[in-house]
């Protein structure tokens, strides 16, 4: 089992809460419903998923902050229920958002706290953190206080906290969440700097293009299960056989979304609200030209910019949400 970094075999993990107070009810949650994943020594590995899909629960029963209700899990050959030290030693955890850092204190010595901490030895510090900073590129930034920083520079600051103690693995959860573009652009170069040290890292986004840009492989996850893995080139192919088109409009319906994709040779159909106006995707097998009958569905809708196009890895990445979306209705339909 030990040949790879991450090993999780049948992961599993239920949440059970309380609602209501007048009359309380229990509510479970199965968040994680059965996760097998190997990841290799050195490898950048990506989570990709919609909102609530078990991302953030899945790292977190790698890193020991959460005990799986069934399955089990290495890292470094070590068991994350039965030699937490062992685990904690070789991992660090990254995850989005501004907590975390003393805002009164620069970037180096919020460094220095969190290596006293984490026990790095007094003789090494200076030079770690000095690596670190530049690994993160905050070098010449490092004596500003934190409070002055950008969100992208928290977010390399708080890259540089988690790799202070050397972990083999890092799990990066949302690194960009809430950066912007350009902010977003340089951390992912420091990403793929990380990796080239060869420390091992799992890393959890909604961005597409992040996943594909970074991960040498992808995990899309969704209802709590794996649906689809493997380099981006390989998921691709999911979408393989397709050609999309894609409508800017303003207004399309429900009905008519649920028209279009009932129409002969459609396979998908989805609309993504975009500032003022909505683009509505269609995906269709290739052979056949569906254009005039998805702009007859839509007829009395303002419509914007068509065009037609090759299938993205982000279309294949719909495709299997989609298709897990439509399983689960069908499963609750079933249930009532
Ligand atoms: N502490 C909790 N108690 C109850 N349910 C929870 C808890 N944490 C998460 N969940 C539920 O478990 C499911 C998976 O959540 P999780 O946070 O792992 O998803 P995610 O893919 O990371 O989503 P996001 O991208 O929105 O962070 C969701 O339905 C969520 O509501």
């Amino acid at each position: 089992m030990s040949e790879h970094t991450i090993e999780a075999v049948g992961l599993r993990r239920t949440y059970r809460s309380r609602t209501g107070w007048l009359r309380p009810q229990r509510r479970e949650v199965e968040a994680v419903r059965g996760v097998d994943l190997t990841v290799g020594n050195g490898e950048l590995f990506g989570l990709l998923g919609p909102n609530g899909a078990g991302k953030t629960t899945t790292i977190k029963l790698l890193n020991t902050l959460l005990i799986p209700t069934a399955g089990e899990a290495r890292i470094c050959g070590f068991d994350v229920v039965r030699q937490t030290r062992e685990v904690r030693r070789r991992i660090g955890y990254v995850f989005g958002g501004d907590r975390g850092l003393y805002d009164r204190l620069s970037a180096r010595d919020n460094l220095r706290y969190f290596a006293e901490l984490y026990g790095v030895p007094g003789r090494e510090q200076k030079r770690r953190i000095a690596e670190l900073l530049d690994l993160v590129r905050l070098t010449g930034r490092e004596n500003d206080r934190v409070e002055g920083y950008s969100r992208g520079m928290r977010q390399r600051l708080h890259i540089a906290r988690g790799l202070l103690h050397r972990p083999r693995v890092l799990f990066l959860d949302e690194p960009s969440i809430g950066v912007d573009p350009v902010a977003a652009r340089e951390l992912r170069q420091t990403v793929a700097d990380l990796a080239a040290t060869g420390t091992t890292v799992l890393l959890t986004t909604h961005y597409m293009a992040e996943a594909d840009e970074l991960c040498g492989r992808i995990a899309v996850i969704a209802n709590g299960t794996i649906q689809a893995l493997g380099t981006p080139a390989e998921l691709r192919h999911h979408a393989d056989g397709r050609q999309v088109l894609e409508v800017e409009a303003y207004g399309v319906g429900d009905g008519q979304l649920a028209v279009i994709h009932a129409l002969p040779g459609v396979r998908e159909a989805s609309v993504v609200v975009t500032g003022a106006a909505q683009v509505l995707t269609v995906q269709s097998d290739a052979g056949v030209d569906v254009q005039a009958d998805v702009l007859r569905a839509l007829d009395g809708v303002r419509l914007g910019r068509v065009t037609a196009r090759q299938p993205t890895l982000e279309d294949a990445y719909v495709a299997t949400v989609n298709r897990v979306d439509a399983q689960s209705r069908r499963v609750e339909a079933v249930a009532a």
